[in-house]
């Protein structure tokens, strides 16, 4: 077992975006997405990403109610830390999206610090059959989708978590919301150690070249010195490659079916543990050892 620097695994089980129709594997049910988090978490995640999606055709579901069919049971089964998602879908408003993160007061929460065009083609040219009806409106209409994230809304989240304790996976998807968390830091609306989870290759956000993900880390030693722990998210097919630079680079790294249905070019993945799996190995093979979810609380100061 290396005992090297313990890197920080966060695992996205399910997400807002990507729909049934796309992978068999990703988990819709509240049992489905228990069963995901728990094996992920037994197979080196020290944090879940959880969004709730309706169980009757899955559409995404950030009532504090879907929620309540889904924690407890995690809670129950694993130590790992949750994070609850803030960002819901882009589709919401933000007091919609903050309901389940006041509602449970998590140790984490996501928040996303600025607004994009969330630009789906990809997705859009690939997928031409569906299950559900909602499946193709949900992707057409991203044609025109702006993920907002104004500065008030940000504010609006941050006061409401803060109170409870709750600190934030601050979601990255461009150099611009690296300065956005300086503002707020600034105006010493957060402490540090800050989590910064950089997003790579959303069409609207910053590339998946490896000299965007160096900008970005460049870009986050400037601002921030010593006070972050940075994390790395890359979509679709760049997910491995970005999380071994960041690996590779001090950091730690975020996959799972949320933002990745794929294990290899072509092949979907079966479950979020198996992605997991691969990068413990990437992991391990540096030398390096993977956090405990202790250890991550301890590296991100959680409430515990
Ligand atoms: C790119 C990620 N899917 C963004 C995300 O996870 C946002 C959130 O849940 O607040
Ligand atoms: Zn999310």
């Amino acid at each position: 077992m290396s005992k090297g620097r313990p890197v920080i695994i966060t695992c996205a089980l399910t997400g807002a975006i990507h729909t049934p129709s796309m992978s068999p594997h990703l988990p819709v049910t509240p049992e489905a997405i228990i069963a995901e988090a728990l094996a992920a978490a037994d197979a080196g995640a020290a944090i879940l990403h959880i969004h709730a999606r309706k169980c009757e055709d899955g559409r995404p579901d950030q009532s504090p109610e879907g929620f309540a069919r889904i924690l407890p049971s995690v809670a129950a089964g694993t130590d790992a830390v949750v994070n609850l998602t803030t960002g819901g879908s882009p589709f919401m408003k933000v007091e919609e999206r903050v309901r389940p993160a006041v509602s449970f007061a998590p140790e984490l929460a996501s928040l996303n610090m600025g607004s994009i065009n969330f630009g789906l083609y990809p997705l859009l040219n690939k997928y031409k059959t569906f299950q559900h009806k909602w499946e193709p409106a949900h992707l057409e209409s991203t044609r025109d989708l702006v993920f907002r994230n104004s500065f008030a809304d940000i504010e609006y989240v941050l006061k409401a978590c803060y109170e409870h304790g709750t600190r934030f996976e601050f979601e990255c998807y461009d150099i611009a919301h690296l300065y956005n968390l300086a503002h707020f830091a600034d105006r010493r609306l957060l402490k540090p150690p800050f989590f910064i989870q950089s997003v790579f290759g959303l069409l609207g956000g910053i590339g998946t070249h490896p000299e965007d993900v160096s900008h970005m880390k460049r870009t986050a030693d400037r601002l921030f010195g010593s006070d972050f722990e940075w994390s790395v998210l890359g979509a679709g097919a760049s997910q491995f490659r970005v999380a071994a630079q960041s690996i590779a680079m001090g950091g730690h790294a975020r996959v799972g079916l949320e933002d990745s249905l794929w294990i290899e070019k072509g092949v979907l993945a079966k479950s979020n543990a198996e992605q997991v799996r691969k990068v413990v190995q990437l992991i391990e093979g540096l030398g390096l050892s993977v956090a405990t979810p202790d250890q991550a609380r301890q590296i991100l100061d959680l409430k515990g």
